[in-house]
C-alpha cells in the first residue's frame, strides 16, 4: 500500500492554516508557524486582540462610521507573525523559519528580523488597502537583513482532516 504523507513544507504551512482558523477576524484570518533549523515547531499563532483584551469590548470593523480610527480593529490587533514569535515555547534557536499564510507587513518584518528568523515562507501576498508602501518596506528590510523569502509551493492541493477512528 502506498502511504501519502505530507512534505515538511506542506506540513508546517498546513499548521499555519489550521492556526488561522482560530482567528476571530471576520475579514481575514492569518496564521503562522515558527520552526527551528532542525524542524522542531517553536510556536504557532494567529491574528487577534492581545491577551485580556476582550473581543466583546473591541471592534473588528475595518472602517469606522464616524471616521474615528479607534473604532476599527487596526490599532488593537496583534498580527499572526508577532503572536507566533511571542508564543515561542523554546529558547530561541538560530536559523528559524517562519511559515505564514500571508506575506508579513513591515512592522512584523522588523520583529521577524530582530528575533533571528532566517527564512520566511508565505502562502499569499494579499494587497491590503493602501498597503504598497508597507509591503515594499517589508521586502526591503527582509532583504537588507538577509532573511530569505519564498512563496510556498504546495505539493498537495488540499488536506482533509476527519475526526474519527483511524
Ligand atoms: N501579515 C499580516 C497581515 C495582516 N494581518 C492581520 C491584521 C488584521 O487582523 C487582518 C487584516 O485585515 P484586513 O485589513 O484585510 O481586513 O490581518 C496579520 O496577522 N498578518
Ligand atoms: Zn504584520
Amino acid at each position: 500500500m502506498i502511504v501519502r504523507y505530507l512534505s515538511w513544507d506542506d506540513y508546517f504551512m498546513a499548521i499555519a492554516f489550521l492556526s488561522a482558523e482560530r482567528s476571530k477576524d471576520p475579514n481575514r484570518q492569518v496564521g503562522a508557524c515558527l520552526v527551528s533549523e532542525s524542524g522542531i515547531i517553536l510556536g504557532i499563532g494567529y491574528n487577534g486582540f492581545p491577551r485580556g483584551c476582550s473581543d466583546d469590548d473591541l471592534p473588528w470593523a475595518k472602517k469606522s462610521l464616524t471616521g474615528n480610527p479607534l473604532e476599527t480593529k487596526y490599532p488593537y490587533v496583534c498580527h499572526a507573525e508577532v503572536n507566533t514569535i511571542l508564543n515561542t515555547n523554546h529558547a530561541s534557536a538560530n536559523g528559524q523559519r517562519l511559515y505564514v499564510t500571508m506575506f508579513p507587513c513591515n512592522e512584523c518584518a522588523k520583529i521577524i528580523i530582530q528575533s533571528g528568523v532566517k527564512e520566511v515562507i508565505y502562502f499569499v501576498e494579499k494587497r491590503l488597502d493602501n498597503s504598497d508602501t508597507i509591503y515594499a518596506a517589508s521586502r526591503k528590510l527582509l532583504s537588507m537583513a538577509n532573511v530569505s523569502v519564498r512563496k510556498h509551493q504546495p505539493e498537495m492541493s488540499q488536506i482533509l482532516i476527519k475526526f474519527g477512528e483511524r
